[in-house]
């Protein structure tokens, strides 16, 4: 029998190949249809997100094994081979007969005429070694530095390229292997609900796994270990909310006090929205909007769980959003390329092209420029987003400051991050992965004049 685990897995992938579909939603749909004790979910996860986020390596490793090329296989045989080559390489505590006959078992479901190609390319496969860092070691020789980060790390060229360009080699390399660790799991307690000790114990008591308070933002619990949040009975009676810690920086940027007007002009899926509110102890208004149908019900999800009635979903592009009367203050949590968050998305790195870069830029600067409008005088606009790209960053809000010629100013956060952050902040801050294990985000403050 194929393990439940391997065939869920698989599934997700073939997906993720075929349809291009986001691993976590393909995964959450494919384990939805089975019941998986939770080592085998886990497994599944592991190997969903080990293949997508290894995959420019695990090609270079079959390529040699597959002499008509990977580009003439089946989605679902490549599959296969890409998911066992994973296991089999990197997570050797898996015992390799029973990679390889789950292999030869799901190539016969899928294409029985495939089952015996895949056993010979994993035996030979196998009979060379696993260990993929020497053999990598070996052919890479011949390789620019660029090349030889992109294969080490399984990050496109173009990735690897843009962060040496930006950040000089040692720091990407760093922010390249950090983008490899997956992330622990961060919750943001709801202060109006709970407080973060009372929150710590209840998890500590339900046994899931060993909790830490967070390094960046008092309101953080950090969880290590696999745990399914949304089924605690915490989660459902709206005392926490699962976000990156270092997402949970932004917000606060605003400086948000009770009673004011606040427009999220991209909200879904409220994450940030519902912060604000709960910093101002939710009263005021929160006008959050986002440009998708489908995801404003997240927005209304997210308040109704945790009790807050301050926040109005709205449907619209933030470039429309009327500014009469003026905001006392804005948030652009603006769609990127999302290179900061491929602990959690190793999609990102299929999915997004160097072409998307520019398309992004010009949309960010829209919404930006747009902000700076809308917001009272003396209010602030914050702009953020989760890449690291400086194009998509410092030269966006440098460009709007410079474009609306004194109408806004940069304003300085130091201030307002915490303290180990302080010394980093420059044209606005950017938070790496590989600082304190945190998801990678840019944020900046504007102040109008
Ligand atoms: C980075 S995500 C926002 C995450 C959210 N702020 C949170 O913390 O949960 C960016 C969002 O912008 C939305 N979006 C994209 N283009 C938009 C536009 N022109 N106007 C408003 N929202 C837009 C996307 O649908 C996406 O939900």
């Amino acid at each position: 029998m194929i393990s439940p685990a391997r065939w869920t897995a698989y599934h997700a992938l073939v997906r993720v190949a075929k349809d291009r579909a986001y691993v976590n939603l393909a995964l959450q749909q494919a384990l939805a249809k089975r019941e998986l004790s939770d080592r085998d979910k886990a497994l599944a996860t592991e190997i969903a997100y080990g293949t997508v986020r290894r995959q420019l390596t695990i090609d270079y490793l079959l390529a040699p094994y597959v002499r008509r090329g990977l580009a003439a296989l089946e989605v679902e045989i490549l599959t296969i081979l890409r998911m066992s080559v994973y296991q089999l390489s990197w997570l050797s505590r898996l015992p390799a007969y029973a990679v390889t006959s789950d292999a030869v078992d799901m190539a016969k479901r899928v294409n029985p005429r495939s089952a015996s190609f895949v056993n010979a390319v994993l035996r030979s496969y196998l009979r060379d070694g696993t260990d993929w860092e020497s053999r990598i070691h070996v052919r890479r020789t011949d390789r620019d530095d660029i090349a030889q980060l992109s294969l080490l790390h399984s990050y496109p060229r173009w990735m690897v390229a843009r962060l040496v360009a930006a950040y000089g080699r040692e720091r990407a390399e760093a922010i390249l292997a950090a983008g490899n660790r997956p992330g622990a799991t961060a919750v943001r307690v709801n202060p109006l609900r709970a407080s973060v000790e009372s929150v710590a114990s209840a998890l500590t008591a339900q046994g899931v796994g060993e909790i830490e308070r967070g390094a960046l933002y008092d309101g953080a619990l950090r969880i290590t270990g696999a745990i399914d949040i949304e089924r605690l009975d915490l989660y459902h009676h709206g005392s926490l909310t699962v976000q990156d810690e270092g997402a949970m920086l932004i917000a606060p940027l605003l400086r948000p006090e009770p009673g004011m007007r606040v427009l999220d002009m991209c909200a879904a899926p409220g994450g940030k929205t519902t912060q604000i509110a709960e910093l101002m102890r939710d009263t005021g208004v929160i006008d959050a909007y986002d440009v998708y149908i489908s995801k404003i019900q997240t927005i209304v999800d997210a308040c109704s769980r945790l009790h807050l009635t301050s926040v109005r979903a709205r449907l619209g592009d933030g470039r429309d959003v009327s500014g009469n009367p003026p905001y006392d203050a804005v948030l652009v949590d603006a769609p990127c390329s999302g290179l900061g968050v491929m602990r959690r998305r190793p999609d990102i790195r299929q999915r997004r092209t160097e072409a998307d870069v520019a398309a992004l830029t010009a949309l960010q600067t829209d919404l930006l420029r747009h902000a700076c409008r809308i917001v009272k005088p003396g209010g602030y606009v914050v702009y953020a987003t989760c890449t690291l790209l400086p194009e998509e960053n410092e030269k966006v809000v440098l460009g709007v400051v410079d474009e609306l010629q004194g109408a806004v100013s940069l304003d300085d956060i130091a201030h307002d991050v915490p303290a180990p952050l302080a010394g980093q902040v420059a044209v606005g801050l950017t938070l790496t992965p590989d600082m304190f294990a945190t998801d990678g985000f840019y944020m900046a403050r504007l102040r109008r004049n």
